[in-house]
This record gives structure tokens, C-alpha cells and sequence, in this order.
């Protein structure tokens, strides 16, 4: 999605979409001087609603000039179980929510607050995210290189085959690291496969017997 993980206190995540959308603000109705945003409290509202594993994804237009939340709202979607807080615009408090240890994702930091620039006008609808659409529910992945979003009806479908992927290419890795062209090895031929498979069932009775000791 073109966003960056905030802080290096995590590896990734995986979790539900909650969507916040934002749309441009209005001195009469997001006063930037209410601290309780009593014109639109949506986004207190969102950080109150969001549940365990799901993560709250913003649509702020790919627009850094005011913050999507900061490290009070990122510890309060924390403490609620949320999987991670992800914004295609800026959060405030950089530091702080990089000390924090939960994954975040995000364009910049600003010190700006929400409402100077943005209006929440809906919650749990269809998104862009980074251009990327976000509907509810969809699953969100992160790590270190940043996120992607897996419709919610594939999701169930590739579960198996990406972590058999992962661990494919982790062992092929090590083959690269120990010397091995990539001809024949990445991608892998017959025999590399033959030889993975042979290391994987060693490997998967090597921990049952560990598990029945
Ligand atoms: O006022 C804001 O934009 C939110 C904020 O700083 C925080 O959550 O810590
Ligand atoms: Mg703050």
C-alpha cells in the first residue's frame, strides 16, 4: 500500500478491516479548539468500537497535513486488542507511538491535529486506502516492508498456501545462503522439491517426537 511501519518494535500483523473515512473539514462543525470534538466524534467513537484482531484503516486521502490519531488513541486501539492501527496520511507523536511496540503504518508524522484538515464522515464503509480499496472485514497483513490487503473472500483460500509458501522459501533461502545457484533452486526444480519434501517430513517427525517426549 506504499505505507511505512512506524517505530521497528514489531514484525507485522494480521487482522480485520475497521475503516474510518475522512473527508475535508469544516471550521463550523470540527472546531479545532473542542478538545471533546463534539462535532464529530466518530473518531473517539472508532477507537471505542474497534475489536480484537480487527484494525482500524483510514482513508485520508493520501493527505499528510493533519493526523490520524496519535499515541492516546493508538494506546486506547491497543488496550482494546486491536491488530493494528493503519492510515494512508500522518499520526502525531511519532516517537512515542514508535515506543509503544504496537504496529502502526503510516505516511509521516505531523504535529497537526485531526480537525484542522479532516472531517470523519463515516465508519466501517468501503475505503481507499493508498488507493487500495478497503472494504469491512477484509484481511489486512503487515511486516516490515509494509501491508496488503486480502479480500475476505480469499482469504480463507490462501491462508494454507502462503504460510507453506513462507516456509518454502525460508528453507530455499538457506539453500542460497549455503552457496546453491539459483538455477534449480529458486525457483525450485523436482529434485529441489523432492529434497525439501524429504527435510520437511524428517523435520515434522523430529518435532512430534519432541511433542509425544
Ligand atoms: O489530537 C490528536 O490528533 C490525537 C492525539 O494527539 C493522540 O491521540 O495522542
Ligand atoms: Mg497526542
Amino acid at each position: 500500500m506504499g505505507l511505512s511501519p512506524v517505530g521497528d518494535g514489531f514484525r507485522g500483523f494480521v487482522g480485520e478491516a475497521f475503516t474510518m473515512r475522512f473527508i475535508p473539514s469544516r471550521e463550523d462543525i470540527d472546531p479545532v479548539g473542542d478538545p471533546y470534538r463534539t462535532g464529530n466524534v466518530l473518531q473517539w467513537e472508532a477507537v471505542e468500537s474497534v475489536g480484537p484482531r480487527q484494525v482500524l484503516v483510514v482513508d485520508s486521502r493520501n493527505d499528510t497535513s493533519a493526523a490520524s490519531a496519535g499515541d492516546m488513541l493508538l494506546t486506547r486501539a491497543m488496550k482494546r486488542g486491536a491488530a493494528d492501527f493503519v492510515t494512508d496520511g500522518a499520526f502525531r507523536d511519532g516517537a512515542a507511538i514508535a515506543a509503544l511496540g504496537f504496529p502502526a503504518y503510516a505516511r509521516a508524522t505531523t504535529a497537526t491535529t485531526r480537525p484542522a484538515a479532516f472531517h470523519v464522515a463515516d465508519l466501517n464503509a468501503p475505503i481507499a486506502c493508498a488507493n487500495v480499496a478497503v472494504h469491512p472485514g477484509d484481511i489486512l497483513v503487515g511486516d516490515r516492508d509494509g501491508v496488503i490487503v486480502v479480500p475476505r473472500s480469499l482469504a480463507a483460500g490462501i491462508a494454507r498456501p502462503s504460510v507453506e509458501q513462507e516456509r518454502l522459501e525460508a528453507w530455499l533461502h538457506q539453500r542460497v545462503r549455503d552457496g546453491e545457484p539459483l538455477w534449480g533452486t529458486y525457483p525450485p526444480s523436482a529434485e529441489t522439491l523432492r529434497a525439501y519434501e524429504a527435510w520437511r517430513s524428517a523435520h515434522q517427525e523430529h518435532q512430534n517426537q519432541e511433542a509425544r517426549a
